[in-house]
């Protein structure tokens, strides 16, 4: 149970990858500032997490399942916080979706809606009321810079997370009155469990009833695209933890966090030119132009430097 003075913090999707970190991290604080309830649908996923928070499991770290997707599981966990009193939220359980359109379920792209947009809704409906009685809180969502600026290939992942960005951008003001604090963490690639799903599903799905040509492109432009770029710019979940607990401890937490500087200019694309068109003619070279040969780290950031890019797209396709 949580000591005076130690905030609780409640976190969803701890079985692997981002939050599973963020877990760790704060739980293993040297401080013991917080009590963390770490979150999974599945307990008998706990072992990693155990393993990696070691002595801090049953003194700063408890666990509790809990499925974003349902009703029934959310509001039974909640209730089973001492006086329901939580006083971060962690919005982090997601799915990823990639894929031609034509070639995916509208049932897949519904459960990436219900995961990554209703999901992170249910947990602040039921936590915010409290949060606003107590006039004090954080929620956190981790969002992604997909939730930004789109990605080919990315359309119904990309479309959840922008609806979790507009959600969040209009209720932020709202609850600024009652002294609770909304932060957006936006991470670009982190090599978590997410990256290995994608990789083995463009390579082995089949996305039936998609023409030859775009399942070409897919398989070739994107994924090489997308391999080189979590290689160059790729982060790990320590990383995004530790973003996290910054904005955490901030005194003014900022609302939008990108938690990675080489991604910027990709996603700066966007706030350079209001009518859009830069962002999809770059987007559309560096898919279909650069395709293997980019290297991201180096040719890809030099030329959005520089400004070829923004020569060579002026142009039209
Ligand atoms: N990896 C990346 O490149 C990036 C990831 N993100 C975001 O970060 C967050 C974490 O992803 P990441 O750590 O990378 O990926 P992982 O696949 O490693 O982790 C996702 C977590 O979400 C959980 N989850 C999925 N569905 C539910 C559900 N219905 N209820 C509760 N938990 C659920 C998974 O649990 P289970 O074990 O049960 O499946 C898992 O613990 C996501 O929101 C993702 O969109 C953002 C930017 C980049
Ligand atoms: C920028 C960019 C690409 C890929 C970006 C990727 C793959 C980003 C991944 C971000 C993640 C994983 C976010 C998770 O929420 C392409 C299409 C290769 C080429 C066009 C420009």
């Amino acid at each position: 149970m949580a000591t005076e003075g130690q905030r609780v913090v409640l976190i969803t999707g701890c079985s692997s990858g981002i939050g599973m970190g963020i877990a760790v991290r704060l739980a293993r604080d040297e401080n013991q500032r917080y009590y963390v309830i770490a979150t999974m649908r599945d307990l008998k996923r706990k072992d990693k997490l155990v393993e990696a928070a070691g002595d801090a499991y049953g003194r700063t770290l408890s666990l509790l399942t809990l499925d974003v997707c349902s009703d029934e599981s959310v509001k039974q966990c909640v209730d089973s916080v001492k006086d329901r009193h939580i006083d971060i939220l962690i919005n982090n359980a997601g799915v990823g979706l990639v894929g031609p359109v034509e070639g995916l379920s509208m049932e897949d792209m519904a459960n990436v809606f219900e995961t990554n947009f209703y999901g992170a809704v249910r947990m602040i409906k039921e936590v915010m009321p409290d949060m606003k009685r107590r006039r004090s809180g954080h929620i956190l969502v981790i969002s992604s810079v997909m939730g930004l600026q789109g990605v080919a290939f990315n359309d119904v992942y990309s479309a959840s997370k922008f609806a979790i960005e507009g959600f969040c951008e209009s209720l932020a003001v709202q609850l600024l009155k009652f002294n609770v604090t909304l932060s957006m963490i936006e991470p670009g690639p982190v090599h978590t469990e997410f990256e290995m799903r994608m990789i083995e599903d463009v390579s082995k799905k089949e996305f039936a009833g998609t023409d030859a040509e775009t399942l070409h492109h897919f398989r070739t432009c994107y994924l090489t695209g997308a391999v080189n770029i979590f290689q160059a710019l790729g982060q790990t979940p320590k990383d995004i933890a530790k973003v996290t607990q910054k904005v955490i401890e901030s005194p003014r937490p900022p609302f939008r966090n990108l938690t990675n500087p080489l991604y910027t200019p990709i996603v700066a694309l966007k706030y350079a030119d209001d009518t859009g068109s830069l962002s999809v003619h770059t987007f559309y070279h560096m898919l279909y132009n650069l395709g293997g040969v980019m290297n991201v780290s180096v040719g890809l950031m030099k030329c959005l430097s520089c400004g070829c890019i923004r020569k060579r797209t002026i142009s039209p396709i």
